[in-house]
């Protein structure tokens, strides 16, 4: 298996109350499959993946990359973030370059630099600061790097959520696109139910209260995926329902603690 995740376990600690994060949580991932993670509010998606990016360390349990235990940070795992996090005093082939640079020539590195720049259609910005560039060029960019990195996992954590719909439709697309290129292994976490079914192959369902997976649901239909068609209609009715299940129980709880004080 490619990434295991095994029986991982996370709490915190505050004020003397212990809050259990993630509970038991155990998955499989197969090389250049796309997995969306799915939940709650809260149910512990940004830990699970910051766990697989070596940044939070479980309670118990453990998480192999190819084999090996991850325990830190490695350029084995490209992340991009709902903001684009670029250096703002890099143009736009600098960002990309940055995490690479010092491993190849230059040219080499430029090079490089301007394929994945291709890839998300902005060969014609590489000189552009990220100021002068669009929320969704931006992120762009973003992608680019974490691909020109070359990583074995790319791990994205909400990445188009603080764009407006049209453009993360589009970027949808070119996500798509460009994995189909690829077919880099990506974990994507999403609030939202039809990305998660327009970019998957597998879907993750979480629950929250405490986090844990409550369904692993592989996305069999053809692509581009369609939203008309009835086998995606009666997914993302089955997919609704598990997490107005899981809302409805917070909602519940939160009332009841409220009567209690
Ligand atoms: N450093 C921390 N210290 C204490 N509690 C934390 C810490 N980081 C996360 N948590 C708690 O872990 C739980 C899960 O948080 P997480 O951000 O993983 O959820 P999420 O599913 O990604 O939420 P959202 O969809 O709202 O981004 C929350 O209850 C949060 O308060």
């Amino acid at each position: 298996m490619f990434l295991h995740i095994d029986q991982i376990n996370k709490e915190y600690t505050n004020n003397k109350v212990i809050n259990i994060v993630l509970d038991n949580v155990s998955a499989s991932v197969d090389e250049g499959e796309f997995i969306s993670i799915l939940g709650p509010s809260g149910c512990g998606k940004s830990t699970l993946l910051s766990m697989v990016a070596g940044l939070v360390k479980p309670s118990s349990g453990t998480i192999l990359l190819d084999g090996v235990p991850i325990t830190k940070p490695g350029k084995d795992r490209g992340m991009v973030f709902q903001q684009a996090a670029l250096f703002p005093w890099l143009n736009v082939e600098e960002n990309v370059i940055f995490p690479y640079k010092k491993e190849m020539k230059k040219a080499e590195a430029v090079e490089k630099a301007r394929h994945y720049l291709q890839m998300v259609q902005l060969s014609n910005y590489g000189k552009h600061y990220p100021h002068e560039l669009s929320g969704g060029m931006q992120q762009r960019v973003a992608i680019a790097r974490a691909f020109a990195m070359d990583p074995k996992v790319l791990l994205m954590d909400e990445p188009f959520g603080a764009l407006d719909e049209q453009t993360r439709t589009r970027m949808h697309g070119e996500l798509e696109r460009i994995w189909l290129d690829t077919k880099k292994t990506v974990l994507f976490v999403t609030h939202s139910i039809s990305e998660s079914i327009k970019l998957s192959e597998r879907i993750i369902v979480m629950g929250t209260r405490p986090g844990r997976i409550i369904a692993d649901i592989p996305v069999d239909l053809p692509r581009p995926r369609r939203f008309d068609v009835p086998e995606t209609i009666e997914l993302e009715k089955r997919i609704n329902q598990l997490l107005k299940e899981e809302i409805d129980k917070v909602v519940k709880e939160e009332l009841s603690y409220a009567e209690n004080r």
